[in-house]
């Protein structure tokens, strides 16, 4: 059923303005120039024959990785900067295969004591199969870093496409509540939370489809440990926010926020005053819905955001409520 949350809530920083890291200061991953080889299928690296440095999970489940160097890689741009690392373009050289290689500084991740949360989100991401949710192919790492095998996502960040576009239409919408829907679905059914759903931490890939991309907050349910929760405070539902037990049912709760953040382009519980006041706003579920908002739309939005978690829509609900239904035709499909 369970974890307890201690709140310690930072507002939502954009990107560009993080602090400066290890990784800025020392920048050694430099672009080399791309081959011009010929490119073979593209199979994922874990596939590969002899390099088959597959990340296993042994008895005491317990995610190790083997094998996999720095020199596997062609290293391309970097795709973006986080809080404790880079993302770069790679291509393994082996298949040419395309990834994104996550870049972590050993020193960051001790000093922010996160590596355990850095090792659940590894392992918890490395056992995941979902169209919508991002691939984690292996990890490895040398005396100063960890690098992460992802999947690449050539369409970045849905919190930049939706900055630049200001909201979505109902149908990419509906599209992407039905992908998203269908993750969490896997992702429950599989005892795992994520907790942390966001545009911040959504990829799309080439075809404009999107992946769950983080799993930093994810968990295990049941669950009794306790965590401090930084970031944003406008996608927690009122149970988290009020520090009572939490199950499942807060993914469905950020789902009703994220899709009403796709429509009207800000969150719904948003308070630029304090945090106080957006806390105050989520345990009301003080939530009033633009009129340009369809009327099935507001419908969906409302039985997700529901203060009693019992009370909200279950995820094959979603996939099958009329605003879904009307714009995405096969939402088992997608
Ligand atoms: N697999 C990927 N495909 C394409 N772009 C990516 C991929 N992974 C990361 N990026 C880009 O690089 C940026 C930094 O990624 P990273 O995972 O290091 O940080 P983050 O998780 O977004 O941020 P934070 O560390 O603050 O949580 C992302 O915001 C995204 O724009």
């Amino acid at each position: 059923k369970t974890a307890k949350i201690e709140l310690n809530i930072h507002d939502r920083q954009p990107k560009k303005h993080a602090a400066t890291t290890n990784a800025e200061r020392e920048e050694t991953l430099v672009p080399t120039a791309q081959s011009n080889q010929p490119r073979r299928p593209r199979t994922p690296p874990m596939e590969s024959t002899h390099t088959a440095q597959k990340l296993t999970h042994n008895s005491s489940s317990r995610v190790k990785s083997r094998n996999w160097k720095i020199t596997d890689f062609d290293i391309g741009k970097v795709l973006g900067k986080g809080k404790f690392g880079r993302a770069y373009l790679a291509r393994e050289r082996n298949t040419n295969f395309i990834c994104a290689l996550k870049v972590m500084f050993k020193s960051e991740l001790k000093e922010h004591k996160i590596e355990k949360q850095l090792r659940r989100e590894v392992e918890i991401q490395t056992h995941l199969r979902h169209p919508h949710i991002l691939r984690l192919y292996g990890y490895f790492h040398d005396e100063k870093r960890v690098y992460l095998i992802l999947e690449y996502a050539a369409n970045g960040e849905v919190y930049k496409l939706l900055k630049e576009q200001g909201n979505f239409s109902e149908s990419v919408t509906a599209r992407y509540i039905a992908q998203m829907a269908g993750a969490l679905d896997y992702l429950h059914e599989k005892h795992v939370i994520h907790r942390d759903i966001k545009p911040e931490n959504l990829l799309l890939n080439a075809n404009g489809d999107l992946k769950i991309a983080d799993f930093g907050w994810s968990v295990h349910a049941p669950n009794s440990r306790r965590h401090t929760l930084c970031g944003t405070l406008d996608y927690l539902p009122p149970e988290m926010v009020e520090g009572r037990d939490h199950n499942a049912a807060v993914d469905l709760w950020s789902l009703g926020v994220l899709m009403y953040e796709f429509l009207v382009g800000v969150p719904p519980f948003e308070d630029l005053q304090s945090h106080k006041a957006t806390y105050r706003r989520i345990a009301r579920v003080d939530l009033h819905i633009p009129p340009y908002v369809s009327p099935d739309a507001a419908d969906l939005i409302t039985r997700l955001l529901q203060y009693e978690s019992t009370n909200r829509l279950p995820l094959k609900d979603v996939l099958r409520h009329p605003w879904i239904r009307k714009h995405v035709p096969d939402p088992y499909g997608i």
